[in-house]
């Protein structure tokens, strides 16, 4: 049984539509422990790298495992969550990318655009996405702790 994971998800107001959809799949996920919104509700027009400090800082900090951000392009959450230290963030609309993303790259945080992908693929991104699991004795673990070096440094 693979561990359950913590997610936050979050979005500006080009991506509150995925993100409603997204966060009722996750919550109805077995392969989920918890699901954290930090917004923006329906109404909300909170500039997009606020929200994404916001969600990777409780990645960061260690109170959840991973999260899945929605922007309109999914370019601009991925920018500003990869300016929170220890954070690794990527924006991937296809299956292979969403694979290697955690594991190559152990990244804990996708980023999907709502004005670039249709939502079922986006759904189903989000549902394979769960199913990986970064394995620290792989060959990737050295090139990944090349770049924690670097940030560290
Ligand atoms: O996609 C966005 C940022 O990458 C955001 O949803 C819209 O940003 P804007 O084009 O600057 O309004």
């Amino acid at each position: 049984m693979t561990d359950k994971l913590r997610i936050v998800i979050g979005c500006d107001d080009a991506g509150h539509a995925y993100k409603e959809a997204l966060g009722r799949d996750l919550a109805a996920s077995d392969l989920v422990a918890s699901v954290t919104d930090v917004g923006v509700d329906a109404d909300g027009h909170t500039a997009y790298p606020t929200v994404a400090f916001a969600a990777a800082e409780i990645v960061a900090r260690g109170e959840a495992d991973r999260a899945l951000l929605v922007c309109g392009t999914g370019l601009g959450v991925a920018i500003a969550a990869n300016k929170v230290r220890g954070i690794r963030a990527v924006t991937a609309h296809d299956s292979f990318s969403v694979e290697r993303s955690v594991l190559s790259n152990n990244a804990q945080v996708l980023t999907f655009g709502q004005r670039v992908i249709g939502l079922e693929l986006a759904r189903r991104l989000a549902a394979e996405w769960l199913t990986y699991r970064f394995d620290e004795t792989s060959p990737s673990s050295a090139k990944v702790r090349l770049m924690c070096d670097y940030e560290a440094a």
